[in-house]
């Protein structure tokens, strides 16, 4: 990613990470302030229900206290104990006495007026017949509820069935579940009552926040305006925004410092690249049957001014992803040749492996880059192995086309890191290699009982299967290195054997190594198909042995 692509990436992400906190702390203001109002509704509608409970309890205790006294209708006796009962039953303001569907009296004397019964609207399971509206022939005050049990009747007011202090702009009613309301409070809206009774539920439409309650055959019914909730809505606000706003400024500092971080990495990069400050070292790859030198892995450094040295894994995928590898490599390129320009002319069978980025491989460049720095040397092509992580082969079309090229230069080509990414058998057989590199992790496993040391000699197996030679990377132990030679792995690269090394220092290595096996032959070299090379014979003499 360039620069201007990181810094309009950072700046849209930076937008979205900053809204999303906002959003969400919206959101949760809004489900905290629909949850709290529609739990104080409910409490309301709860409460309804237990005083209209109350309420149908302390009338049914004095009808039936009062039938089956058997005084003698309308004395002084049976008018006093109805008094008695209204006085005492909070619920209870009249109750009258019937015969022949008449009105004889009531609990405040005798009733000399003509006053029928009125038919009932809805008869409770226990018997009781209940009109909703009767106007009061005695009190002749507001409507009230009679309530009737064989020859008693009651009268009590409708408010004692919604008998609950609410906050004003609170709608209440009870209602039967056949739909008489019993009471309301603030007059709720009788359609939006049916409608809630029909299917009772807690929710929030375009102009009212509902709750309900249903028990005892009853269904009470809390509703208050929707404007209400936007007073709970902003102090739910008050308390989450400010911690939105806090989270979102923290995404965006931490952004902005990532940003800055990146840009200035990318600046030094930069300036590394103008300044060449990218050495190379080498790590040996020795033949495992015969412990023979034959060639070496070129691994970029940057040495800082300072003379502090920078590890690859610190900035090649920072490098990788910017496209600033691509310089880089043609550094590395341009070091190989420089460092063991001689060492390679005089010895033919010694190797060097190049490492490729994806964007190598895509563009096929790196090639080019290794044809041109050759060019006026005698190093031959084959010398210059081109190693590709599975990241490389993302772009299966365009890698088949480089190695293809590659490989018809005369360079063996092979694939790095095997295992860690995503390669497929597939992709093995189609793509044109010459050897394959197992991944440390892989190697390290060797001698545990972890869950992917199996997976080890699958991949021996498969190599072997493609005729790839194997390169097993990362070898610290004896052990390892047995496993490796029992399983016939052609070569290693690791620490047991050496550490990745200047060029000076590579050069003594690979002479003393050379002494060492004075008149061994290395066997096993891969041999691209284009430019085939010939075993290579190794020897001390004096004349460079050749190839070809
Ligand atoms: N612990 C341990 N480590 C061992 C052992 N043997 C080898 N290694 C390390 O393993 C890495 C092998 O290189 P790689 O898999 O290509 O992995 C390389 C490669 O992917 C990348 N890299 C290095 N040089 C270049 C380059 O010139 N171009 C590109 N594109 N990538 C490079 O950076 C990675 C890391 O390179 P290095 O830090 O040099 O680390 C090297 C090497 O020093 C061992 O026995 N034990």
């Amino acid at each position: 990613m360039n620069r201007s692509r990181l810094i309009f990436v950072t700046i849209l992400l930076a937008l979205v990470g900053a809204a999303l906190p906002l959003v969400i702390m919206l959101y949760f203001s809004w489900s905290r302030a629909v949850t709290d109002e529609q739990s104080r509704l409910t409490l309301y509608a709860q409460q309804a229900i237990l005083r209209a409970n109350i309420s149908f309890n302390e009338i049914r205790s004095a009808l039936h206290a009062i039938e089956p006294l058997n005084l003698k209708p309308c004395s002084d006796t049976h008018i006093a104990r109805m008094r008695q009962l209204t006085v005492n039953t909070r619920s209870i303001e009249e109750i009258g006495y019937f015969r022949d569907g008449k009105l004889q009296c009531t609990s405040w004397g005798r009733n000399d007026k003509y006053v029928e019964q009125t038919p009932a609207d809805f008869v409770t399971a226990d018997g009781l017949e209940v009109t909703l509206r009767v106007s009061p022939v005695v009190t002749q005050g507001n409507p009230m509820m009679a309530i009737q049990y064989r020859s008693h009747n009651v009268l009590t007011v409708p408010s004692r069935f919604v008998d609950v202090i609410v906050d004003s702009g609170v709608q209440l009613a009870t209602v039967t579940e056949q739909g008489f309301v019993l009471g309301e409070q603030n007059s709720p809206d009788a359609m939006l009552v049916r409608d809630i009774v029909a299917a009772p539920a807690n929710r929030v439409d375009d102009d009212y926040l509902i709750a309900s309650v249903r028990a005892s055959g009853l269904i009470a019914i809390a509703i208050e305006p929707r404007s209400y909730l936007f007073k709970r809505l902003r102090q739910e606000q008050l308390i989450l925004l400010p911690i939105g706003a806090a989270i979102a400024a923290l995404i965006v500092a931490a952004m902005v410092w990532g940003l800055r971080r990146r840009l200035s990495s990318l600046g030094e990069l930069n300036v590394a690249i103008k300044r060449r400050e990218f050495i190379v070292h080498y790590q040996p790859i020795v033949e495992l049957r015969t412990g023979l030198c034959v060639g070496a892995e070129a691994l970029v450094r940057w040495q800082r001014p300072d003379g502090s040295m920078v590890r690859p894994d610190l900035f090649i995928p920072l490098a990788e992803e910017s496209g600033l590898i691509l310089p880089i490599t043609d550094q590395v390129i341009a070091h190989v040749v420089a460092d063991l320009r001689a060492t390679l002319a005089a010895e033919r069978h010694l190797h060097i492996a190049i490492n490729l980025s994806a964007d190598d491989i895509k563009t096929g460049r790196a090639l080019a880059s290794v044809q041109a720095a050759l060019k006026n040397t005698d190093i031959e092509a084959q010398q210059i192995w081109l190693e590709a992580t599975e990241r490389g082969f993302m772009d299966v079309n365009s890698a088949r086309v480089t190695l293809t090229n590659a490989r018809a230069a005369g360079h063996a080509v092979a694939i790095d890191d095997f295992g860690t990414g995503y390669s497929s058998l597939s992709y093995l057989q189609s793509l044109p290699l010459d050897s394959l590199k197992i991944d440390k992790s892989f190697i390290d496993t060797i001698g545990t009982d972890s869950a992917t040391s199996s997976v080890t000699p699958h991949i021996i197996g498969m190599a072997k299967t493609l005729k790839l030679k194997i390169v097993a990377e990362g070898v610290e132990t004896q052990e390892q290195a047995d496993y490796l030679r029992k399983h016939e792995v052609e070569f290693v690269q690791g620490w047991l054997y050496a550490k990745a090394m200047p060029a000076t220092e590579f050069i003594a290595y690979y002479q003393h190594n050379l002494a060492q096996h004075q008149g061994i032959v290395a066997t096993t070299l891969p041999v691209p198909p284009a430019a085939p090379m010939q075993q290579a014979t190794v020897s001390i003499d004096d004349d460079p042995p050749t190839s070809g």
